[in-house]
């Protein structure tokens, strides 16, 4: 099975591939460096083996979006396509539901701020009659992640702004009952996964809280420790579920045969 994980930055990336080293990098077309675990995976009969690609993007939605859509591109033309999609970092958590240190898996990947502005307020692009909001990554994949990695799961918003006021926090929040998380890339990783039909997850480790600025307060390392343990757990849980294809769990042999 076949993974492309797509962080923002190379810290990020790195302790994704801190959870299965070695890696290589190689080059993907617009300069692109796609690391690979090495040595490569087995193809001996049992449950299919978990690599893990990783990619560092680049910051927000739109950087998000063109590197995914590269790799999956590539993979594609390789013959080798990839079976899942992750976007993976570290990002803010709202109060009370995401404390600094836990981990979300994103039961929606929402654009939380593509849309208009009118008299009325804030306006989605899908009420202007266009576009998508919202991707919904598989429930079951979603519980199995979470269940795995010790995750939350709900809603993780895109935002192209990082929040920095209690106002605005206030009023993502309203806007979204139950957003757990913040940051800056899922949504663009969603939307090229959806145009190439390739299931996506965005899974977050909460650095700082979403309100207030306060960077003294945020706890980037040991976020970044999370992810790593996060992706040590992943495979695990990806090799466990139906939901990517993956051959049902053997059943015990019966105790008996019928003879003719
Ligand atoms: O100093 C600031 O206030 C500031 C302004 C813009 C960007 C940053 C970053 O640290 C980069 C954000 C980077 O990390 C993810 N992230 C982490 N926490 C949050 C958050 O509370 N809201 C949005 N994004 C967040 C994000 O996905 C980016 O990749 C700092």
């Amino acid at each position: 099975m076949r993974v492309l994980v797509v962080t923002a930055v190379a810290a990020e990336r790195d302790a994704v591939c801190a959870a299965a080293g070695p890696y290589t990098a190689e080059r993907l077309p617009g300069g692109y460096a796609l690391h690979r675990p090495v040595p490569p995976v087995d193809h001996s009969p049992g449950p299919a083996p978990v690599a893990l690609d990783a990619l560092a993007a680049g910051v927000g939605p739109a950087a998000a979006a063109a590197a995914t859509a590269t790799a999956l591109t590539a993979a594609a033309l390789t013959g080798e396509p990839c079976d899942l999609v992750v976007s993976a970092g570290i990002g803010g958590g709202f109060a009370p539901g995401a404390p600094l240190g836990s981990v979300v898996v994103a039961d929606a990947i929402v654009a939380a701020d593509l849309g208009a502005e009118t008299p009325e307020g804030f306006t989605p692009v899908t009420e202007l009659g266009f576009g998508t909001v919202a991707h919904h990554p598989d429930p079951a994949l979603v519980r199995a992640v979470a269940a795995a990695a010790g995750a939350l799961a709900g809603p993780v918003l895109t935002v192209s702004t990082v929040t920095g006021s209690a106002g605005r926090a206030a009023q993502l929040a309203a806007r979204h009952p139950g957003a757990l998380a913040e940051a800056m890339e899922g949504f663009g990783v969603a939307e090229a996964a959806a145009a190439h039909g390739v299931p996506v997850l965005e899974i977050r480790t909460v650095s700082n809280a979403v309100g207030p600025r306060d960077r003294a307060a945020w706890r980037i390392g040991p976020a970044l420790t999370a992810l790593t343990a996060v992706f040590g757990a992943l495979p695990g849980a990806l090799r466990a579920t139906t939901s990517l294809g993956a051959a049902p769990a053997p059943q015990p042999a019966p105790s008996a045969r019928r003879t003719p």
